[in-house]
């Protein structure tokens, strides 16, 4: 077994995740599901958080167990995964790496950008693999047992230095900075069959297709976008607001690292605009961690669950406020280096009610700065579809997007990108699998 081990310098911020403890997560949900439904599945669609990467090593990277009531796999030769909120890359580095060709520029937490980092700092713990993909692929190579993992271009556009229009990575570009590329993951079409299940996985059934692994957010807009003339808002960790882009519609070849908005591949070869921000439900997480943590120093216990509603009370009494918030306290892709800022303070605003307004306000006006909601007109949008726990639960937010956007906002049932990944599935093999 083997793990990514890191000399930390102190001023990166990494984020990785044990990706043990992710598939254990994923077989306690299988293990929820009825067995006799299970037996009924006829494919298996998996979506999952772009951007991040993990290693594994080729016919190591997992053990079936039959032991326990059904067939699992486990992780063996794995990795951390290092997650799409990844820190380690400062500007300096990033600036540092070759220019891709590629209409996306490169950001910190981004698989390319993140094994460039290894690279350069880490080098012996790229050593211990010859594979990387996302989670999400490593799920569909593991279930398919293929030897080499394969990639849509939704998740490797995510990664940097893959060209849309060529459906290739920068190979050449990438070798002569002696980045590893036989890393990289072949590519596969959205929406194609990566393979099938080697084993019976629970109940299902051996042989079952698998789907190549989507981008979560083309699997949640996939759920919901009825109409090209809707556009979807989701708010919950963090922030996206997608608006479908005519088909023929190619995004400009060069990056530009200072465009807050960005063209992700959808399917088909079309695209969607796409204003992904890192500050969302996570700014309320952060203030109200901030509020526990007071609390606890003036020796006072409250839980965050009360902090939440109290102070999503206090906003919704609070209609209208002059104290304004720019809530980037992560930076943006665009903008890492501007942080949160607080403005027009008076003593007559300082209320929990006036700063959660401010704040909620805050995080849609950030989105507006990126994305003016004009632009969506423009666009021919007509419509928005709001979805995401941070918005779901927070009356507040509602009413500020309410309150920006010119369009009427309806919220979903299945926003999902597990729903987005089934219907996929369903609707683009249908035809495969009859004939
Ligand atoms: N009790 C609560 N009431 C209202 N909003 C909440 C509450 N708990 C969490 N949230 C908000 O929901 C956001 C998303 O939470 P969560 O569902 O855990 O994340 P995700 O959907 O990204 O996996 C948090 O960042 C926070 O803003
Ligand atoms: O970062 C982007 C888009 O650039 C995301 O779609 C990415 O895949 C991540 O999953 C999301 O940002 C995180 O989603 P959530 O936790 O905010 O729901």
């Amino acid at each position: 077994m083997a793990f990514l081990v890191f000399s930390c310098p102190s001023c990166w911020t990494g984020q990785e995740q044990d990706v043990r403890r992710i598939i254990q997560a994923l077989n306690e949900c299988l293990a929820a599901l009825p067995r006799q439904q299970l037996r009924k599945v006829c494919s298996i669609g998996v979506s999952g958080q772009m951007h991040g990467v993990m290693f594994w090593k080729t016919g190591q990277g997992c053990e079936w167990t039959e032991g326990g009531a059904a067939p699992v796999f486990e992780p063996r030769a794995v990795s951390q995964l290092v997650t799409w909120q990844d820190g380690r890359c400062s500007s300096k580095f990033l600036a540092s790496l070759p220019q891709p060709e590629s209409h996306l520029s490169v950001a910190t937490g981004f698989g390319c950008a993140t094994i460039f980092w290894l690279l350069k700092n880490s080098p012996e713990s790229l050593k211990s693999y010859d594979v990387a993909g996302t989670i999400h692929d490593y799920v569909v190579a593991m279930l398919c047992g293929l030897t080499r993992p394969l990639m849509s271009d939704q998740n490797a556009a995510s990664w940097g230095y893959f060209n849309t229009r060529r459906q290739s990575w920068n190979l050449e570009i990438l070798r002569a900075a002696g980045f590893p590329v036989h890393l990289l993951p072949d590519i596969a079409e959205p929406g194609s069959v990566a393979g099938r299940t080697s084993r019976a996985w629970f109940e299902i059934p051996k042989g079952t297709p698998v789907g190549v692994a989507l981008g979560d957010l083309q699997a949640s807009v996939y759920s919901c976008m009825a109409q090209r003339t809707d556009a979807v808002l989701n708010i919950s960790t963090s922030v996206q607001l997608v608006a479908s882009m005519p088909s023929g519609f190619q995004p400009a070849q060069t990056p530009d690292p200072t465009a807050p908005v960005a063209y992700f591949p959808y399917f088909d070869r079309t695209y969607l605009a796409v204003a992904a921000s890192l500050n969302g439900g996570n700014v309320l997480a952060t203030f109200v961690r901030m509020l526990v943590q007071w609390m606890a120093d003036l020796g006072l216990e409250v839980e965050e669950s009360t902090v939440y509603s109290c102070m999503i009370q206090a906003a919704a009494q609070q209609r209208d406020t002059c104290l304004t918030i720019t809530p980037t306290v992560l930076g943006e892709r665009h903008l890492p280096d501007q942080l949160a800022s607080v403005t027009r303070i008076s003593s007559s605003d300082l209320s929990l009610g006036h700063v959660t307004r401010a704040l909620c306000r805050g995080i849609i006006q950030n989105l507006h700065s990126m994305l003016p909601f004009q632009q969506l007109r423009e666009w021919g949008v007509e419509r928005v579809i709001g979805s995401g726990s941070a918005l779901s639960r927070n009356e507040v937010l509602k009413q500020e997007v309410q309150r920006a956007f010119p369009f009427p906002v309806s919220y979903g049932q299945d926003v999902d990108a597990a729903v987005g990944a089934a219907l996929v599935m369903l609707q683009r093999n249908f035809n495969q699998q009859e004939s």
